[in-house]
């Protein structure tokens, strides 16, 4: 038997193997807490530790994560405050190999409640091949542009209907049509639609569905659907397969909400059918909007291509009007290999017009996708016409033009720019 107690967790001599999972987090102690006594509760509380002394057998201590660095960090509005990057490694054998929430509940668990910090940030993970490679992954990723879509490597388009909720699923439908016919590759629900009574989930998709094929006879281009299946763990296993029996390529999940048990299960059932996965990211907000404390959306992000969703929110690169934290940094993760896990393709959305596409093609490469809801739908000439100007702009800027000499052969595109120019909006 063997005592251990906070400090056994500390060792910065200790150089991790590429078996463990290291995790850099931003740390500022407790005033009395030296950064020494801080790590090691880090690494305890997220391992196997706890504030008293334990006699346990050897092999325990072999789960034991350790604090192996710690470097003075400052984040933004932190400048007074005495910031350290701590990073922690853990063995492998600690994790359930594929689950998830298990993973969480470790690196992300009691630890963010600790007294003996202030505050405390997971802001990076390297994921080691035996734990990355015992999740699927996506099926798709950025792939999704020419296995479901003839997009070649120009940004796919998508629409949300607005107003977010309160259409009838005759007015979904055909906003649906006038988007695609207005050359729009998606139309996408919002993340609080699921199956109320005034847009039920399966009317909204057979006819949405009914629309999309008209568009595609009419367009010759594909078209598809990110269809919000969110809700309990059964309803959401229950909406996948009618997805999958009506011919949608695609399911839509509110990622964060649902929780990552959800996701994983959703992934299985989507292999079964050979289905993509829109991950919505809301709520993401609670925990990463912070810079100095909780789980960045670095690390949302990854936890997300892990449990295999082809495309997720990254942000608009601070265009848009939602707060964004490290668009491109985390764009370049989620393109990066991983143990040979398939990429994602990230979604730039929130306060996208037209206008903002150059700037943001500038800013994140065309491997993206666009999404506009006002941006489309509150075009002063409508819907389709928002579409138009959208594609057109979407278009003009993957072949390296000018939106301003598109904008002479799209009318709807010139509207655009007098509505909106390349304001963001707040
Ligand atoms: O409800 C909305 O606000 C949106 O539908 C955008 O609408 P607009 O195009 O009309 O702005 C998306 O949910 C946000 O983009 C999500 O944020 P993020 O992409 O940052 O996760
Ligand atoms: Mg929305």
């Amino acid at each position: 038997m063997v005592g251990i107690t906070y400090e056994d967790f500390l060792d910065l001599d200790h150089d991790p193997d590429d078996t463990e999972l290291v995790c850099a987090f931003y740390v500022e102690p407790a005033a009395d807490q030296s950064p020494e006594s801080a790590a090691s509760r880090v690494a305890s509380e997220s391992s196997n530790g706890t504030w008293a002394e334990l006699q346990v057998e050897g092999s325990v201590t072999d789960l034991s994560a350790t604090a192996c660095g710690i470097e003075e960090a400052t984040v933004a509005g932190r400048a007074d405050r005495d910031g350290y990057r701590v990073t922690v490694a853990y063995p492998d054998a600690l994790f359930e190999p594929g689950n998830m929430p298990q993973v969480l509940s470790c690196i992300a668990g009691n630890i963010l409640g600790m007294k003996a910090v202030d505050r405390i940030r997971l802001q990076d993970c390297e994921w080691p091949e035996p734990l990355a490679t015992s999740f699927p992954g996506p099926q798709f990723g950025t792939g999704v542009r020419t296995e479901i879509f003839d997009a070649g490597d120009r940004p796919i388009t998508a629409t949300v209907p607005k107003p977010k909720v309160g259409l009838s699923t005759a007015q979904h439908a055909q906003i649906g049509y006038e988007a695609w016919t207005g050359g729009l590759d998606l139309l996408k629900d919002d993340e609080n639609l699921t199956d109320q009574d005034f847009n039920p989930f399966e009317d909204r998709l057979t006819e949405s569905l009914a629309m999309r094929d008209r568009a595609e006879d009419e367009t010759g281009e594909k078209k598809s659907y990110l269809l919000n299946v969110t809700g309990t763990g059964s309803d959401m296993l229950e909406r996948v397969d009618m997805a999958a029996e009506h011919g949608c390529e695609y399911v839509m999940v509110d990622v964060v909400t649902c929780g990552w048990a959800a996701v994983q299960q959703v992934r299985e059932r989507c292999e079964h059918h050979g289905l993509a996965i829109h991950a919505h990211r809301a709520m993401h907000a609670a925990f990463d909007r912070l810079p100095d404390h909780g789980v960045s959306m670095r690390v949302v992000a990854q936890i997300a291509r892990l449990c295999g969703v082809d495309q997720i929110h990254t942000g608009t690169a601070d265009l848009g009007k939602l707060a964004n934290e490290d668009t491109v940094g985390i764009n370049e993760w989620l393109y990066a290999d991983l143990h040979g896990l398939a990429d994602v393709l990230p979604m730039a959305s929130g306060g996208l017009h037209p206008g903002l596409v150059p700037e943001l093609v500038d800013r994140c490469g065309t491997t993206i996708g666009v999404q506009a809801g006002g941006g489309v739908h509150g075009h002063p000439d409508g819907t389709h016409a928002g579409a138009k100007a959208l594609r057109a702009a979407v278009d003009a800027v993957a072949a390296g033009r000018d939106i301003e000499t598109a904008a002479e052969e799209t009318p709807e595109l010139a509207t655009a720019l007098e509505t909106w120019g390349t304001e963001t909006p707040r």
